[in-house]
């Protein structure tokens, strides 16, 4: 194993590329043996250093509240955004080509399982003064492309979203495979496993699990699908086309602005909406009481009431959709083309029960 030399900076080498790639999928999906072939593959074939994090050798299993097989939520949690945390200190130490340091808050025995893994991929190894808490990096991890697979179940896209916004907060690349495996499949191989998992936790995993969602979340455009029990050759193409995607294009900072656009006009869109129905209720209210007024029989006023409370419907769905000539409305606050075009249609079905009336 070679060292890294000076460790306190070998600067001028210009910015590396290294990617944080996010592995999901349900319990015995195969992604562990996914990812330990991946890193084979990926080492032996592009000469790219990687590190395979697989949460079942970090986190504790041992049966915390001595009812389950892992920790009450909030504490596993808690244990998932710690180990967030040490690879936040080796992708430090990786940027800023410096020893890795163990942080100050840390839970021990995670710490040296985790920094275990990162030794027997050769990713660091005991700084001289073997102390506990500094490892310095190898020439593996600071020479070639790095990839870090992230190997947990991630069935909640706001699992993910951490790991996300480490990448953003760093400028990595960052990507997400899903493994798409049977639910029988899974409890099949799950069954045939010395240490398998109660298959009501598959089965539960199975309903909650959020898969990658491109549409609905921009941040996770970078995703690829991969259907097991098979993983062809065809497949492992598309990883490396995916890993490759995240090594050239790190997430940076436009893309906080995007999704801050997003949000805006989400949050924007709601606003519209609600200002639009609170209008439309003012004006099919006030209409009512005109007609009431008119002394308009009572079966005709339900059939006013109904027909005006469908045309709003329709005027709320059709702006929610962005449907038809109301397709900008998403970029506009200015309700009032909606509102007219509103006013005349319902004066077109006001004016058939006036007339009826006279
Ligand atoms: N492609 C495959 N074909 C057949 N069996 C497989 C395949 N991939 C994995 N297995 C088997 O399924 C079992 C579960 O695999 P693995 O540990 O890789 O799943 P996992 O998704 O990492 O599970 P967990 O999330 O519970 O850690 C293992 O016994 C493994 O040998």
């Amino acid at each position: 194993m070679q060292t890294t030399g000076d460790t306190g900076g070998a600067g001028g080498e210009g910015p590396r590329e290294l990617a944080l790639c996010v592995l999901c999928g349900l319990p015995a999906a195969g992604k562990s043996t996914f990812a330990r072939a991946l890193g084979h593959q990926l080492r032996q074939e592009r000469g790219w250093a990687v590190g395979v994090l697989s949460y079942d050798d970090v986190l504790p299993d041992a049966p915390l509240d001595g009812a389950c097989a892992r920790p009450p939520p909030s504490r596993w949690k808690a244990l998932r955004q710690e180990l967030l945390k040490y690879l936040e200190c080796f992708l430090m130490a990786v940027i800023n080509r410096r020893p890795v340091s163990a942080p100050a808050s840390r839970t021990e025995a995670m710490w040296e399982d985790y920094v275990t893994c990162l030794k027997a991929q050769d990713l660091v190894f005991p700084a001289e003064l073997e102390t506990q808490s500094c490892y310095l990096l190898t020439k593996t991890a600071i020479s070639r492309p790095l990839i870090l697979v992230l190997d947990d179940n991630f069935y909640y896209q706001s699992m993910r979203y951490e790991v996300y916004q480490l990448a953003r907060k760093y400028s990595l690349g960052f990507c997400q495979l899903f493994l798409d495996c049977p639910l029988e499949t899974c409890l099949q191989r799950n069954g045939q496993r010395p240490q398998a998992l109660p298959h009501e936790i598959i089965h539960l995993m199975g309903k909650k699990i959020e898969k990658p969602n491109p549409k609905k979340n921009a941040w996770e455009h970078n995703s690829l699908t991969l259907q097991s029990p098979a993983f062809p050759l065809e497949a492992s193409l598309q990883v490396i086309d995916l890993l490759l995607t995240a090594l050239e294009n790190p997430v940076k900072y436009v893309e906080d602005n995007m999704e801050q656009k997003d949000t805006d006009r989400i949050i924007c869109s709601a606003n519209i909406l609600h200002k639009a129905d609170q209008t439309f209720r003012k004006s099919v209210s006030q209409t009512m009481k005109e007609a009431k007024d008119e002394q308009i029989l009572p079966n005709n006023l339900k059939l006013l009431a109904e027909e005006l409370n469908k045309l709003k419907a329709e005027f709320l769905e059709d702006l929610k959709q962005g449907n038809k000539k109301y397709l900008c409305f998403q970029q506009t606050t200015d309700l009032s083309d909606v509102i007219s075009s509103f006013c005349n249609e319902k004066n077109n079905i006001v004016q058939k029960y006036f007339s009826k009336q006279h």
